[in-house]
């Protein structure tokens, strides 16, 4: 039973803390799964996909009836997994040894086929793959981004020992059509585009983490805090880390001296765990000292602790409304409950990023802040950057939104210039200038997931107020924000 169970907690939508990701990575940064993540993911994947035709059969053979009779307990979600596998998995076969429910379904597979025949029918449909469901063939991911780890490789190793990823060919197009072949991407640095069928997990490149799959929109901020060789970061933050992604790739920049570091703030601490994890597998050893892990809330530390930190990273939790791979959970929501979580819930979660950015904001010697969320609502993207440059004491502090050609210049998506008229009224180039220094990417359309980021810059401003006095401004943010902050733990 230990398959089902495991793939069970991934059938609900996500209900922890943060955004979870999307079931992919969901079920990838799980630690602590016996089984494979892949054959997991495939389950569950295909369990949701025909979720509506399996509960029909269920209730139309009445196995659920004959379940109680014989005090056999399994939850609604655990028999979606059987029945799946009885009926629509390939080899047709409950992957379970000896167990009553195996038995008690089993003794039931005649009155589920018919049911099954029946729902063909119904659909004038040959096989499960001719019947209809919410979820296309589009919510999978069009290509899938993996970044070689230059921690632990190089792609010319990477590529001398994987022969079969020899065809490199610059990304000309997101529609990658079959395996077999291995895109450069024109933007990040030793990132890969393959086909999503490629099997690159079970690589031994993978399993050391000499590769680490990463959306190629979320290796933006990594690359825009380290791009320019005039910075030379060698302390950072992320302060938001986990799983990790943006850590390790921000490490990746780093020279490899003594002093380097990233610091990684993580408050869950279920999180904090993966977090770890893959850190360890990303540096090894050999450089365990270039990621240092401190399980707290970010707001709580003290700026003028680290009186040589740069850069910082802030990818805060946020609506995840750009990850479409999530498409496959949302079509189990109900309408009514999507439309109630909109703006109040954004605007709450606005309310605790600008908390989290103005305390990034604080570091004294930090000179660049790269701001980022896989959201594609402006509440939580333009108009928390609004917000900051706005306030007064952000502004004498001498930040400002970094010039386009520091951010990625060439991505053609930039902020939403719009949103910035606030700032620049009626000043179409002002508007225009703002929403350069922010990169936005579409999902699918871009070849992944929705995102946003924006580079601050800090500029030494004569009228700027010292440090020490910011500081003593962190406690402003109110008890109300506080309380938001609070309630708004269980969104990611
Ligand atoms: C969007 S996820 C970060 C994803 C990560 N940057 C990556 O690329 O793998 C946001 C994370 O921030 C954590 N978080 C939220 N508020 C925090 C805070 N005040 N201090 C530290 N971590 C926080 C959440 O628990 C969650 O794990």
């Amino acid at each position: 039973m230990k398959l089902y169970f495991e793939a069970e907690q991934f059938l609900s939508p996500y209900k922890g803390k943060g955004s979870g990701g999307s079931l992919q990575s969901r079920i990838f940064n799980e630690a602590k799964l016996v089984n494979s993540p892949k054959h997991i993911y495939a389950l569950v994947y295909s369990t949701l996909k025909y979720k509506e035709h399996i509960q029909t059969i269920i209730r139309k053979s009445k196995i659920k009836q004959t379940l109680q009779t014989k005090k056999l307990k399994i939850s609604d979600n655990l028999l979606f997994l059987v029945v799946h596998d009885l009926l629509f998995s390939s080899k047709g076969r409950i992957q379970l040894g000896k167990h009553p429910i195996k038995d008690a379904i089993l003794q039931h597979k005649t009155r589920l086929q018919a049911e099954y025949t029946k729902l063909k029918l119904k659909y004038k449909a040959k096989s499960a793959e001719d019947l209809p469901t919410n979820v296309s063939t589009d919510d999978e991911t069009p290509i899938r981004w993996f970044r070689v780890n230059t921690i632990k490789t190089t792609p010319e190793k990477f590529f001398k020992d994987h022969p079969f990823f020899a065809k490199l060919e610059p990304v000309s197009s997101i529609d990658i059509k079959a395996p077999g072949f291995i895109y450069t991407d024109d933007y990040i640095p030793n990132l890969y585009g393959i086909h999503p069928k490629e099997k690159l997990t079970s690589t031994p490149a993978y399993l050391k983490g000499e590769v680490i799959i990463q959306d190629r929109a979320s290796c933006f901020p990594a690359h825009i805090l380290n791009d320019d060789p005039s910075d030379k970061h060698v302390e950072i933050i992320d302060s938001c880390a986990a799983p990790g992604n943006k850590t390790t790739h921000c490490a990746s920049y780093l020279p490899r001296t003594e002093d380097s570091v990233v610091y990684a703030f993580e408050r869950d601490s279920n999180r904090v765990k993966v977090l770890k994890t893959m850190c360890e597998k990303a540096t090894g050893t050999k450089n365990k000292n270039l990621i240092q892990i401190t399980h707290t809330d970010f707001t709580s530390t003290n700026p003028q602790d680290f009186p040589n930190v740069t850069g910082l990273v802030v990818d805060p939790s946020c609506s995840g409304s750009g990850i479409f791979g999530r498409a496959i959970e949302d079509a189990q929501l109900q309408e009514q409950e999507k439309e109630e979580i909109d703006t109040e819930r954004l605007n709450r979660l606005a309310g605790f990023q600008f908390k989290i950015m103005k305390h990034a904001l604080l570091f004294p010697k930090a000179r660049k802040v790269v701001y980022s969320t896989c959201s594609i609502h402006p509440h939580e993207n333009e108009r928390v950057v609004v917000d900051l440059l706005m306030d007064k004491d952000i502004k004498a502090s001498g930040w400002q939104l970094a010039s386009r050609d520091v951010v990625i210049s060439e991505w053609p998506k930039r902020g939403w210039k719009e949103e910035f008229t606030a700032i620049c009224g009626g000043n179409e180039e002002e508007c225009e200038a703002l929403a350069g220094g922010c990169v936005r990417a579409t999902p699918k359309e871009d070849g992944g997931i929705g995102f946003f980021a924006a580079c601050f810059v800090k500029n030494d401003i004569k009228s700027r107020k010292p440090d020490n006095m910011l500081q003593n401004n962190t406690n402003d943010i109110d008890e109300e924000a506080e309380e938001q902050d609070e309630e708004w733990s269980g969104f990611d």
